[in-house]
């Protein structure tokens, strides 16, 4: 089993969704991710800059979705771990990401995407 550092229930504003009153106000969202690391090396040299900051991960996928817009999630997702991967040079990940409000009848509606370095486009 491989080594992670995740990120759970990280609940962020966006502007998302297909509807036109979708495209005026801001929707919450929340993120739960797990991101392939070798947790040997930041463990050895006790040192910040060898680990995935989940700090600045969580930083970045705040200020991305506060940036961008997109109708479905499906698409935020997609573009959000392609570049999750490249910035914070991630081997693998698996994101999965809620829209809580959207169905009324559930507790929360979502999608769940495993990407890796050589599946991102
Ligand atoms: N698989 C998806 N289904 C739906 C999405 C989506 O992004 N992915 N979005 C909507 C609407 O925007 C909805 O959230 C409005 O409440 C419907 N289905």
């Amino acid at each position: 089993m491989n080594d992670l550092v995740f990120i759970e229930g990280l609940a962020v504003k966006a502007v998302i969704g297909v509807y036109d009153w979708e495209k005026v106000i801001e929707q919450e969202l929340v993120f739960d991710l797990e991101m392939e690391h070798d947790n040997r090396e930041p463990a050895q040299t006790d040192d910040l800059a060898k680990t995935l900051d989940y700090e600045a991960i969580s930083n970045f996928i705040i200020d991305f979705c506060a940036e961008r817009r997109f109708e479905l999630i499906e698409t935020l997702a997609e573009h959000l771990c392609d570049e999750l991967i490249k910035v914070f040079q991630m081997n693998a990940l698996v994101m999965t990401l809620r829209k809580p409000g959207a169905v009324k009848a559930a507790s929360a509606v979502g999608v769940k995407i495993a990407r890796s370095k050589v599946s991102a486009y």
